[in-house]
């Protein structure tokens, strides 16, 4: 199985995607956001795919199932690698979503995977508890979330690392976990709640990570990636 180290553009325009992908020798896969795609629209893909960029788009629809439905039948025509849906929204919401990618893959072409956010790798038990005012324990709410997902037809999840081994568990080896919430030991954690290193993304059995601000905001963002990806990899390379 593909395990892809996956760069998030936080950045707010195109310009500045330009120049923090010009000096990396070879294509990326990256992750487009709301800042990005808001700020640039639905060009930004093409620009990056025609650089041979591989695209998540990280949209993280949420909303009533005919309105994500549409919506995905629309994003699938960016023909990207992966795309995704708050499964908070529930077992209709999802399936709705997968059928508008459907209706939007034209023939011959590979429909995009599409994964579920479980809880964000922000939110904490705290959190959880007494802003969300939802008791049940994050662990099992994630859990919870994943089958939902599963039983959707989705293709698998966003989660932390530190979820990974009970997704797997209960959903299998080939539901996919991209995992957000990487930070090397000594990075700074920012908004970041339920993090990981990169290697122990990889030893708890992530299908690929999500790193953004590590690498972004580093000084050398080449020398970032490349140490990122050291660690991510690092069972290949023992
Ligand atoms: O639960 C989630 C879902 C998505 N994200 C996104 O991943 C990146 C992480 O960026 P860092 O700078 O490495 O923190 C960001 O684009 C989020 O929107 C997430 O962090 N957690």
């Amino acid at each position: 199985m593909e395990r892809p180290l996956i760069v998030a553009l936080d950045f707010e325009s195109k310009e500045k995607v330009q120049t923090f992908l010009c000096p990396f020798q070879e294509p990326l896969y990256v992750k487009v956001g709301m800042e990005l795609f808001f700020g640039e629209g639905p060009s930004i893909i093409s620009y990056l795919k025609e650089e041979g960029h591989r695209i998540f788009l990280d949209l993280k629809l949420h909303d009533i199932p005919n309105t994500v439905k549409q919506a995905m039948r629309t994003l699938a025509r960016l023909e990207i690698d992966l795309v995704n849906v708050h499964a908070a929204g529930g077992i209709n919401m999802m399936e709705a979503a997968l059928e508008g990618l459907d209706m939007g893959t034209s023939s011959g072409r590979k429909r995009p995977n599409i994964i579920a956010v479980t809880q964000l790798t922000s939110t904490s038990e705290r959190m959880l508890k007494e802003e969300i005012l939802i008791e049940t324990p994050l662990l099992k709410t994630v859990l919870h979330y994943a089958k939902l997902a599963k039983e959707s037809g989705l293709d698998g999840v966003v989660c932390s690392p530190n979820e990974v081994e009970s997704i797997r568990e209960a959903c299998g080896e080939s539901f996919m976990t991209i995992t957000p919430g990487i930070r090397m030991q000594d990075d700074p954690h920012h908004d970041q709640v339920r993090v990981a290193t990169p290697r122990l993304a990889r030893e708890k059995g992530a299908t690929g990570i999500v790193v953004g601000r590590s690498i972004t905001k580093a000084d050398d963002p080449v020398e970032a990636y490349m140490r990122v990806k050291k660690d991510w990899e690092c069972e290949i390379n023992a």
